[in-house]
């Protein structure tokens, strides 16, 4: 039984998130945060007849640390969804500026108040903010890698429905789990549909589908943007999708099965499996992969799906890679400027 932190509980994914959440009967304390509207969020999900208590925490000022701090006492599990979504035109890169200071501060109630905890990153650019994380927490001393995880599980999602709606008769978007790799945003997000479960569907397709495919997945979150009209971006998608991540987490704490699912982590000696796949990326240090959970976070990396990609997912690697590289270094020099 745990207590989870929503920090950003008030926003678009904030509060469908944390419905989601209150609904598990493994969550005994939802500890809410927000720096508006969540007294009102709160009350209302405190109304709902399963097991998990609700507490919400406001801050008085701008200058008031308190409220955070008692938010994330004795959290097992933070999910940040805090900062500002994109509009149309805007490329998740240019919420930097934003969003890295709510996240470098948020880390740093974290590493004061629940250092042990699993923290699980939504806001963007993620390629950025994760760094922004680990960097301070190692800061304070407290930084554990296998314990940190960029979500990118809305791309998986996005990637199982995308080709499911292309073989209506042959598939449901449930019969498939892609693997996505690389990072979150356009050309760092490599879907690898020759891999796996959607291997014999994704041959049959043309080379112009496979094209359209990929890029349906890498723009994904663009679809969202440009339907909304500047009126946010994916919230109810991504909170199914944080939530998936967050279940597959809780399960691995209480459960003996299997749990895999794809997160951008951070490769390092001490995670097994990291080492042989910062090599087969470039040397980058951050990335995302299928990695095994356990009870205390990430186990290993199963990097030996990176072997078995196609020509043309490895020319897609190459792209990612370059990208990813300028955005793991913005993330890092921010924090430890
Ligand atoms: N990883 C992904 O796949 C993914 C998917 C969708 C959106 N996102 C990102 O998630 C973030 C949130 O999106 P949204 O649609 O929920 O936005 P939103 O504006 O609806 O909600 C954000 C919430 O964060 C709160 N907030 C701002 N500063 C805060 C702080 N210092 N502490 C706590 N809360 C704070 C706001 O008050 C607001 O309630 C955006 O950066 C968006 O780009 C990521
Ligand atoms: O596209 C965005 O800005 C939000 C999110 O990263 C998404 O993929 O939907």
């Amino acid at each position: 039984m745990v207590k989870v932190a929503v920090l950003g509980a008030a926003g678009g994914i904030g509060q469908p998130l944390s419905l989601l959440l209150k609904l598990n009967a493994n969550i005994k304390e939802l500890s809410l945060f927000d720096v508006v509207n969540v007294p009102g969020v709160g009350a209302d999900l405190s109304h709902i007849n399963s097991d998990a208590t609700t507490e919400t925490h406001l801050p008085s000022s701008k200058e008031d640390k308190t409220a955070l701090l008692t938010a994330l006492k004795g959290a097992n599990l933070v999910i940040i969804p805090a900062g500002v979504p994109r509009k149309p035109g805007m490329t998740r890169d240019d919420l930097f500026n934003i969003n890295a200071s709510i996240i470098k501060s948020l880390a740093e109630g974290i590493a004061q108040s629940s250092p042990d905890a699993f923290v699980l990153v939504i806001s963007n650019p993620v390629n950025s903010t994760v760094p922004i994380v680990a960097e301070t927490l190692k800061k304070h001393g407290v930084y554990n890698p296998s314990k940190l995880f960029g979500v990118t599980t809305l791309d998986i999602v996005r990637a199982n429905t995308f080709i499911a709606q292309l073989y209506p008769t042959d598939s449901k978007p449930t019969d498939f789990n892609v693997n996505v790799i690389g990072g979150h945003s356009g050309e760092t997000i490599v879907p690898l549909y020759s891999v796996g479960s959607t291997g014999k569907l994704y041959e049959k397709l043309s080379e112009e589908q496979k094209k359209t495919l990929i890029n349906r997945v890498q723009f994904g979150g663009d679809e969202v943007v440009q339907a909304k009209n500047g009126a946010g971006s994916a919230t109810l998608s991504m909170a199914y999708a944080g939530y998936r991540l967050a279940e597959s987490i809780l399960k691995s704490l209480t459960s003996s099965e299997e749990v895999v699912e794809c997160t951008f982590l951070n490769l390092v000696p001490e995670i097994k499996g990291a080492e042989e796949a910062k090599k087969l990326v470039g040397g980058l240090d951050y990335f995302s992969l299928p990695v095994k959970l356990g009870k205390n976070g990430i186990e290993e990396v199963k990097y030996e799906i990176l072997t078995k990609i196609s020509d043309d997912e490895k020319k897609l690697l190459e792209v990612a890679k370059e990208q990813l590289a300028k955005n793991i270094e913005k993330g890092v020099s921010f924090a430890t400027q």
